[in-house]
Order: C-alpha cells, then structure tokens, then sequence
C-alpha cells in the first residue's frame, strides 16, 4: 500500500517544483520504485476526470468511509486502467475498493461509451492524444476520432547530400518504401521499413517510425541528415529568404534552424547565428561544423540579440529569424504536471471527506489560453482570471519575447522575419504579434504580419487564433487576415510538438524611418541592467524595476480588464513596453525548455 501513500502524500503536498524533480530528486528516499510513482500520479492526473465520473456514479465514498477521495482516485485507477490491477497486498484500503469492483466496472464502461469509445484502448488512446501523449505505438486517436502520429522526423541537410540520394542510395534507407500516407506507416506489419513525406508543404524533410533509430548511422554522424521535428523547419520554410541573401538568426543555439537557414541560402549567402549563452554557442559552433556550414553561418558568441546595432556587421541583414526561449509547453517529453489540478471525487451532497476545495476544472484555468483545445482560428477561448506563477511566468517570457521582435524591428534592411516559439500559449504567440504590431515601431516602419497567400506555408490548415487580435486597431478583415497569416501546430499534429510562427513583413511604401526619439529611448534601453536570475528560471531578479513593474501589470489588466480599460490603458502599455521592453531582456538567463 505504500505506493498509494507516498503517491498520496505527493499530490496533497504544495508543488514547487516539476513532477519529475519531486520524485527523482527527493529530499528523502520514497519507498515505493520511483518509475511506478511517477507513472502512477500522471496517469492518475490523465484520467482524473473519468475517475471522478466513475468513482462518484458508484458512490463508493458514501460507503467506504475510512477511504479517502485521494486515495479512491488513486486505486480505482489501477484497478480499471493498469495491466495488473491494484499493486499492494490485500488490506483495509485495498479492500474498500475490491468491495465495489463489479460497481465500479460498471461505471467504468457507462462512462466510456456515454464519451464514445468502443473500446478501453479507443478511451486510453484518445486521452493521451488529449494530453499531447502518443500512445505506445506512437499512435493516438482523439475524442473526435481523429488519429494521430507522433514520428521520428528528419531533415536532409542540402549542403552534404540530397533527399534522393539519402532515401534511394544510402545504407541505411535504402530497403525503405514511400507511403502516401502517415496511418500506412504506423499500421503496416513492416513498420520501419516505410517512410512518409509531404514534399509540397515541407521540402527535403521525411519521417519514419519513431522505433527506428538512426544515430548511428553514417548520415547522421556525417551531418547529412538532422533529426529535426517537422514543426521546428517551418520558420525557416516561411522565412524563404532567396539564395546569396544576409540572414539573422536572433537566438540561435543549438542551431537547427541556423543550419537550416544556411542550406536555403546556399554557399553565397551568409547566415549570423547570435547567441547569448557562452555554452550554448559552443554546442552551435560544433553543429554548424558539423552540417558543414562554416562558410555561410558566422557565429556571433556571447551576444545578446538587442545588443546588435549600428556597426555590427549583422545589423545590415534583409531577413531575420527569431526564435526566443519560450514556455516550451508545445514540446512533447518535456510536459510537466501540474499536481495542484488534480480534482478529486467527491461522495455526494452529504461527503465532507474532500481532502481540497473542489475548482472548476477547466485546461485553461492555469489563466492561459491553451491552443490545442482551439481547432480552428476564430473558436473561442475561454479565458479566467485566475493569477498564479504560470501565468506570470508567461507574461515574463512574453515581455522577453516582444522584446526581442521588437528590437529586430528596428534593422535598417529588414525586409522579412519570422517569429516562432515552440509553445501553445497565446499569450507568446498572437499576443506578442499583436503587441509587436500596436508599437511604434512597427508603424513607424511599416511592418505587418505576412498575407497567408503570399506565404510558402499557406496549404498548412491551421492558423492563428483570430479571437485573440480582437483588439488590433483594424477593420475585421485585417484582424482576419493577420490571424491567418500565423501558423500553429498543434502537439497533436504529428509535426513533432505544438509550435506557432509569423512571418512579418514591411510594407516598402514609406520611408522606413523610425522616430529618432522612440528609435533612441528603444535601443539605449537595451544597455540598461545586468541583474541575472538563476540558471533556468526566466523570471527577472530586478523586482524593483518600475519598467518592469509597469509591464507585467499592464499585461495581466490587459488581459483581465473590461474593453474600455483596456483601450483606456493601451496607449500608455504601448510606451512602456518599447522603451522598456528590452531592458526587461537584459534580466532574463536563457533556460533549458525553450529547445527543440
Ligand atoms: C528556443 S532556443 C533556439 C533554438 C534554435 N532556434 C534551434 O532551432 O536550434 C532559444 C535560444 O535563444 C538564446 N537566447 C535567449 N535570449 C537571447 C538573446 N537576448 N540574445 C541571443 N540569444 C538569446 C537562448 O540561449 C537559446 O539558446
């Protein structure tokens, strides 16, 4: 019974920290085999609201009064869902439950078929799909039936070889066959021997079932293919920038897109990868080494972005990219959970056994609008006002993020740039554009967000949330065409993760001239503070800055307040933002979760 204890004992205890630390890093050693918690808590947390439903339909509270509803949620789980049933020697607890087996069965199956699932498998799958999870066999279906893949993808680097002679002439693919769709990949009987590609929408990129493993192969090890998602190539695509053409990479580390980058504009073009992070930028020399990109990528080592102005010799580029750290929520293996959110059953109107007050359990009640719940752009997203640390971490990143499109802005030749995160949260996606968009510099320059027309990426089916440029100073159709002009993936996409990229571009028709006084206020800003958090944390150290004060608090009103505040406060959230935005980034140390 001790795994249910200590499983127990975790869940009831506040979270400071990810669910994977608390279990592998404990302050004192658990009992219980640290594998079976951690498994035990998150399928716990994926099926909660189904345990809830069966465990309250059964009443089996009402009856069994020495269980409690944490420890019910935690046992009829492994009774209904794990291979060998509830793991402890027979006992009160284990008892209380047994007691109701044929109940609780019962329910089970009620539960499963009032949601549509034929079968228990049909359910598993589809909650995991729900939680961006590919099942065993890397294949989910989702509560609409739809099914998902979550392959292994690669990019074939065209400054070493071509795609052809990767699939047709190489050791290591060349027994391999072509299917035209992803389901014959997963559902063939000869499962590594097939491999998928979409050559209209992503060139020089295939996938294969993710049980292959080709990193030891004499490809990978020469730097001929990079294991790279397919949503990770899609700025660089959008980007197109022409062959011979001076790229920016903003934030370049570890140098996917940077390699990328140097493969569209061939052996005449020249490709800066800046990065801020002394280590980072050795793991960015060594992969630029490696793709054989040395003569195109310049690496610029140690540089923060907003530090590249008149004088540096990237500062003359046409194109950029920019891809910042972010929230990282889109990537698949890195989700973490969030134990506070777990929703207990409860016994019935006269129960007083609730170890925790009952919250409406919503997936965006963490405060952030939660993309994957939005198929198509214009669905509504529900929004709470509830505040807690996720949410001001989002805002923190989100200010680091405008920050830095805001900067490259401000590049005299700029023609074009995407913006990417690999995150499902509004708050650093379509409300960074339209942060970005509503600033001064962005008018002044005339920057907008690229037509889906003129874009590489059109054919891609879902784009950004239109809902959420409700309050871009424009006529509905632009709010419209600038929500299609982004691209979002969604984690079950089968793209290799949730991600979200723009591509901005300037209009030529004016002079380009920014405001000498907002261009001055904007970049001296940049030079101010060094203050550093600690290593993977994004929040800024500097709690005193004003500036930074003055941010936040007009981002969460801005989200939280009623139409007219919210217009009433934008002019002045507006300044604050560009004359302090990139001093906000000053007080940022790049974390792990933002790679790809
Ligand atoms: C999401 S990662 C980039 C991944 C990269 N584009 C790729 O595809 O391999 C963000 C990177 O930006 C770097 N970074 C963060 N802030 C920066 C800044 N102000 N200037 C330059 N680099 C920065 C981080 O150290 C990190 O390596």
């Amino acid at each position: 019974m001790s795994l249910y204890l200590e499983a127990a004992s975790i869940l009831q205890s506040p979270q400071t920290t990810s669910l994977k630390s608390i279990i592998y890093k404990p302050s004192k050693p658990f009992k219980s085999p640290q594998s079976k918690l951690y498994a035990l808590i998150v399928e716990t947390l994926k099926f909660q609201d189904i345990l809830k439903e069966v465990i309250e339909n059964a009443e089996i509270l009402k009856f069994e009064r020495k269980l409690t509803p944490l420890l019910s949620v935690l046992l009829v789980h492994d009774l209904l869902l794990a291979r060998s049933g509830i793991a402890a020697s027979s006992g009160p607890l284990k008892d209380a439950v047994l007691r109701h087996k044929a109940r609780l069965n019962a329910e089970f199956t009620r539960v499963r078929i009032k949601r549509g699932y034929v079968d228990v498998k049909a359910l598993v799958n589809a909650v995991n799909a729900e939680h961006g999870r590919e099942s065993e066999d890397g294949v989910a279906t989702s509560s609409t039936g739809l099914t998902t893949f979550n392959p292994r993808w690669i990019r074939v680097n065209t400054l070493k070889t071509r795609l052809s002679d990767v699939l047709d002439s190489s050791h290591t693919f060349d027994s391999f066959k072509e299917v035209s769709g992803m389901s014959d990949m997963f559902f063939s009987p000869t499962v590594q021997k097939h491999y998928y590609r979409k050559p209209e929408l992503l060139p020089e990129i295939f996938s294969i079932h993710p049980s292959h493993d080709v990193t030891s192969s004499e490809q990978y090890k020469s730097g001929k293919i990079i294991l790279q998602s397919a949503a990770s190539c899609l700025p660089a695509i959008m980007l197109n920038p022409p062959k011979g053409s001076v790229v920016v990479d903003g934030c370049a580390a570890p140098g996917n897109k940077t390699t990328h980058l140097a493969a569209i504009v061939g052996s005449k073009g020249k490709v800066f990868g800046v990065e801020r992070d002394k280590y980072r930028a050795e793991v960015l020399e060594k992969m630029v080494k490696k793709a054989g990109a040395d003569n195109i990528i310049k690496t610029v080592k140690a540089t923060d972005f907003t530090t590249i102005t008149e004088g540096h010799e990237a500062w003359e580029a046409s194109y950029l990219l920019l891809d910042p750290s972010c929230s990282g929520s889109g990537i698949l293996e890195r989700i973490d959970w969030d134990i506070s959110k777990l929703n207990l059953p409860s016994a019935g109107k006269s129960s007083t056994q609730a170890l925790k007050p009952q919250r409406k359990r919503k997936r965006e009640d963490a405060g952030y609008a939660s993309a994957d719940n939005a198929a198509q752009p214009g669905e509504q997203m529900e929004e709470s006002i509830e505040q807690d640390t996720t949410r001001d971490r989002l805002l923190s990143l989100a200010d680091f993020q405008l920050a830095i499109v805001l900067h490259a802005f401000t590049f005299p030749n700029a023609k074009r740039m995407t913006y990417s995160t690999c995150s499902i949260h509004a708050e650093e996606n379509e409300r960074v554009v339209l942060r970005a968009l509503q600033s001064n510099v962005a008018k002044a320059r005339g920057w907008r967000v690229q037509s889906r027309k003129d874009n590489p990426l059109s054919t891609w089916h879902r784009r950004g949330l239109v809902n959420e440029f409700a309050d871009l100073d424009a006529h509905e159709e632009e709010r419209k065409r600038t929500a299609e002009g982004c691209i979002r993936v969604n984690r079950t996409d089968g793209l290799g993760g949730g991600f979200f990229v723009v591509c901005f571009v300037r209009d030529t028709g004016d002079a380009g001239q920014l405001d000498p006084d907002s261009t001055n206020q904007h970049l001296s800003a940049t030079n101010d503070g060094d203050s550093q958090p600690e290593e993977g944390d994004m929040h800024t150290t500097d709690t005193n800055n004003k500036d930074w004060d003055g941010i936040s608090g007009i981002a969460i009103e801005g989200a939280m307040s009623s139409e007219t505040t919210k217009k009433r406060r934008k002019k002045k959230s507006l300044e604050a933002i560009e004359v302090a935005g990139a001093k906000m980034n000053r007080h940022f140390l790049p974390n792990k979760r933002g790679w790809p």
